[in-house]
Formats: C-alpha cells, structure tokens, sequence
C-alpha cells in the first residue's frame, strides 16, 4: 500500500482525519475573479477570448475564463516590480517569518485547497493532499534558507578584500503545467520569494483556480500586496509575460515543444530561463530486487496522477530471469487500483485532465497494438456507475508487454497511465538501452546490490535518480532534467542559484598603482 512509504507517512498521518469536504464532485461554484493583482482578485484590464474550464471528474464546465491580454500583464508586471522595492529590501529573517506563515496557512487550508485541486486537476483527494503537503514543506523549506542567504568575503593582498552579495533578479515570471497546478506554484514561488524576488505567475488555462488561493495566502501571510500575481491564460498570454521588458527571469514548466518556444523569447531579452520539461524515464528492475518493493515501486513510477507526471518511469526494463513473475505481480496490482470518483477516499485514480488529452492516450496504445505490443490489462475507457460521472474523463491503468524500443510507445512522452515493461540481459546492455532517448529527467533502479544500484545511478544520464524507490518528492532535494528534459533545478539549495544573482564588490584598503 502506498501508506508503506515513509516519505508520505507525515500526509498520511494527516489524511486520517480530514476536516469536512468543502464540495462534492459535481457542485463546486468557482469563486470569480481568477487574475490576482496587486493584493486582489481583480477582472483582466483586457480579458479577451473566454476558455472553458473543465471539471475531468464529470466533463461538466466549471468556469469560463478570460484570459489577459497585453494591459493586464502589463498591470501585473508593474505591481510586481512595486512590491519588488519593498520585499528585495528586507532581510531574510523578516521574508522568513511571512512565508513561514504562509506555509502554516496553507497546512490550516489543506482539505480545501486539496480539494479544489482534485475537482479541477481529476486527481484523487488522496494524492491531492499530498502534493498540498508537499507545497507547504517547499515554502517552510526555503523561509528556512531565506534567513542564512549570504554571499563570501575573500582576502585579497595589503589588507584588500572582495566579498560577494547574493542579490535578487527582480520580476520573475512562472508558468505552470496542470498536473500539479498548486504544487508547481509553490516550487517556483518557494525559492523565488526567498530570495527577494516578486512573482507574476500564469497557470495553465485547465487549471487556473488553486493558484489563485496561494495568491490569497500569501497576501494573508504579509508579503507586500503585487508580491505574487496570477495572470491566467493560455500561450498569448504566456508570450506577453515572457516577452516583458521588465521580466528578469522565467521560469517554466511544461512539455519540450514550449519550453523551446520560451528559450527562444527568453533568448531574445537575455533572460535566464528554468525548463522543467518532459520525460520518458527508465525504471530498471534487476533480478536481485525485492520484488514487493520493486512491484510497488512500478506502479509509483507510473500511475500516479493518472499517469500524468513528468518523471514517471514508464519504460520499465525487467531482468529477463524475473519477467514473468514480475510482470504477472504488476499486471494483477495494476487491475486492482480503484478508479472512480477523485474525491472518494478510497478512489486511488481519478479522471485525465480533458477529453482531447484522454483521445491521444489511447491513440498512443492503439498505435502500441498495431505496432505489436500486447496490452497486459487496461487501457480502455472507464465508465463509473455513478451516473454523475458518466462524462468524466476515465481510463483504466494500462500495462504493456512484448514492447520494443523503437516502438512509439517506448520513446514518446504518453503522459497518461500506460507502462511499457521491457525485458534485459545484462547491466552494460540495459544502461545503453536506457540513456538511448532525447529526454534525461528520471530514472529508477531496484536491486539488493549496493554497488550496483550506485554504479546505474552514476551511468544513467537523468537528472533526477531513484534508489529502491519511486517518483517520493523530498523538498530538500534538487529536482530537474538534462538533455531534453531542461535545465535549472527546483528545489533543494540549488534552486537558489537559479533565483538569485552574485554581485561582486572589490575593495582597496591602499593606494591606487595606476600604469598611467
Ligand atoms: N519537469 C517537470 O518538472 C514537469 C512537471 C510537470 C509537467 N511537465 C511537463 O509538462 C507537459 C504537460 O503540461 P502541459 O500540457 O501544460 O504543457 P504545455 O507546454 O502545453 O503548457 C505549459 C504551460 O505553458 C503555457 N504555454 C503554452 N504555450 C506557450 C507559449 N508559446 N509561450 C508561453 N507559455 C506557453 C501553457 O498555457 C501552460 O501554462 C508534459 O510534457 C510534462 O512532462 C514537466
Ligand atoms: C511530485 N512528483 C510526483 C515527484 C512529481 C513532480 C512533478 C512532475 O510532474
């Protein structure tokens, strides 16, 4: 069971006494306005083009949503730099004590903002709280650092020194994806605000109402109002926000097609960037693996959020000596995963995000079948008996076999709950197979040998890599991608450097020997 998982035990401890829902699945009313500016909820100065929400548990339409166009993400740019004089001037330890709040606000909310993130994201309430958990830890995590922030001081000859501040960017924009719409708000928010920066954030038009509370929290915490703005919107909005004179750093997170397109603008304003981009992670079961933990620690890889997170380790490359016993394990817990209602409790998968999104997954295992690869369960549409749900967005977790590397299933990015399991011989031959794909996001290794599991990780060209476990999001450590999968890192001490910039002062304590 995933409550084995000493990384979840803190949320689970938590989960076992939920305060009372907020909303049923079907009835949540949006509460309007969606754009926060300057302390505030506010209507876009120049709303255009309305986008339908959805709600993935029910197919009903939550809200519809303007989204900003030039003038509005121009207002919010300036809030934030307003408050970006205010906030950049104070110390770490007066920024620590406001996000520490904001974290603590955050743990009070959590059944609701959990909530509201499964009725628009279709992820189960279970998971939900989780990834809320994991949202406040992210901000205690760096109030904590905000306070110690400190450049060096170096001896230079005669009693002159240098020494290094560690000074804000100013208006940094983030992007988010929907998979985890709150989380990926507080990633980027996290470390941002920490190191005195302002933030102009633009969630993902299926996704646009929980960001909108962090807004609110954070303005509850006493950050200065324009601190943290939420432009919503869709890829015009996005440009605008990129394309800003007065932006001095992007943040994304999203699939490779867009992250390139962001480089591009980024390039053109010299911006630095942070992508947190696609992946098609390896999973390498060896047949010295406890195989209850490695069995469980596949389904981690690959169905949570219904499949729909960016590490996930869906090319699962199993010892041929153990393949059919570990195989036939997943397959039989794979079709045991409760799907249905997200805001059930024991509902352990939920809906995809939208209908189109539903139709390219099963497009990719049509494709998988004509391309000769069998489908060990699932992969077809779920329809729950509650009539409520009848137009959600419902699959059944998928496990493929016979699967080979050149298939389509096996290299491109699914985003859905399809595992491709694919037997190896050797470790040489393994790690070739693994490193062979554009992306280098994640990868996993269960064994009981020490060395080895080692020797994988080192040789695995992924940024984020898993001993005997799976897909567990620790806040202490930096999470990010080589190759295709982007670059910059999230979380941990690292994603300082990515929100902060170093001046260098040098100071003469003698005379100037001028050449002159
Ligand atoms: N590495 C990570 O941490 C991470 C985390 C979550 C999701 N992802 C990736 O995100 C993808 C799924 O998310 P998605 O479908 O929302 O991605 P997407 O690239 O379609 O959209 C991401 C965000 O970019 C915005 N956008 C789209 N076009 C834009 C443009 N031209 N300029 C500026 N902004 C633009 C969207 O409105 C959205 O807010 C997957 O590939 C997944 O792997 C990566
Ligand atoms: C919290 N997880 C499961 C590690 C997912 C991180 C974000 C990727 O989509």
């Amino acid at each position: 069971s995933i409550s084995q998982n000493s990384h979840l035990a803190v949320s689970n401890f938590l989960c076992a006494v939920p305060s009372s829902p907020c909303s049923a699945t079907g009835t949540l009313t949006v509460q309007q306005p969606l754009n926060y500016r300057a302390g505030a909820r506010v209507q876009p100065a120049d709303g255009g083009q309305l986008e339908e929400v959805f709600e993935p548990a029910t197919g009903r339409v939550l809200c519809k949503l303007p989204c900003s166009g030039e003038k509005e993400v121009d207002l919010a740019v300036q809030s934030a730099k307003a408050a970006f004089k205010i906030w950049s001037q104070m110390s770490g330890m007066e920024r620590c004590r406001v996000m520490l709040e904001a974290a603590r606000i955050i743990r009070e909310q959590r059944e609701e903002i959990a909530t509201m993130e499964t009725i628009n994201n279709g992820k189960s309430i279970f998971e939900a709280r989780v990834d809320i958990d994991i949202s406040w830890q992210c901000l205690e995590y760096y109030a904590g650092l905000a306070g110690s922030l400190a450049g060096e001081h170096i001896q230079l000859p005669g009693g002159s020194f240098g020494y290094t501040r560690r000074e804000p960017l100013g208006v940094c924009v983030g992007i988010g994806a929907w998979n985890y719409p709150f989380q990926i708000a507080c990633w980027k928010s996290g470390p941002a605000l920490a190191c005195g920066n302002a933030m102009v954030f633009k969630p993902s038009p299926f996704t646009p109402i929980s960001v909108v509370r962090l807004a609110e929290i954070f303005t509850e915490a006493g950050v200065p109002k324009g601190l943290f703005n939420v432009v919503q919107g869709g890829a015009a909005t996005g440009q605008l926000l990129c394309q800003h004179p007065d932006v001095a750093k992007i943040s994304f997170t999203g699939s490779v097609p867009t992250g390139i397109k962001i480089m591009e603008m980024a390039a053109k304003g010299i911006k630095p960037v942070t992508l947190e981009l696609g992946g098609k992670s390896p999973l390498i079961i060896f047949s010295d693996a406890d195989l209850e933990n490695a069995v469980k620690g596949a389904l981690m890889a690959n169905f949570l959020t219904q499949g729909e997170v960016c590490c996930n380790g869906t090319r699962v490359f199993v010892e041929r000596k153990i393949l059919d016993t570990f195989t036939k394990e997943v397959v039989k817990r794979t079709q045991k995963i409760k799907i249905g209602d997200p805001l059930l409790e024991d509902t352990r998968m939920g809906a995809l995000i939208n209908r189109p999104h539903l139709n390219r997954v099963q497009g990719f295992i049509k494709q998988a079948k004509e391309q000769g690869a069998e489908v060990l369960c699932g992969g077809d549409l779920y329809v729950p008996d509650d009539p409520k749900l009848k137009n959600g967005y419902y699959m059944r977790p998928c496990v493929l076999g016979n699967c080979k590397d050149d298939m389509t299933c096996v290299k491109e990015e699914i985003f859905g709950p399809v595992m491709a399991i694919l037997p190896f011989d050797t470790e040489e031959e393994v790690l070739e197979r693994a490193n062979a794909t554009k992306f280098g996001l994640a990868g996993g290794v269960f064994t009981r040998d020490i060395q080895k599991a080692h020797r994988v990780v080192a040789a695995l060209k992924a940024g984020m890599c898993f001993i005997n476990n799976y897909n567990i999001s620790p806040v202490e450590l930096p999470f990010g991608g080589y190759k295709f999968s982007g670059f910059g890192r999230e979380n941990g001490r690292a994603a300082i450097e990515y929100y902060s910039q170093l001046k260098t002062v040098c100071v003469e304590m003698g005379d100037v020997e001028s050449v002159f």
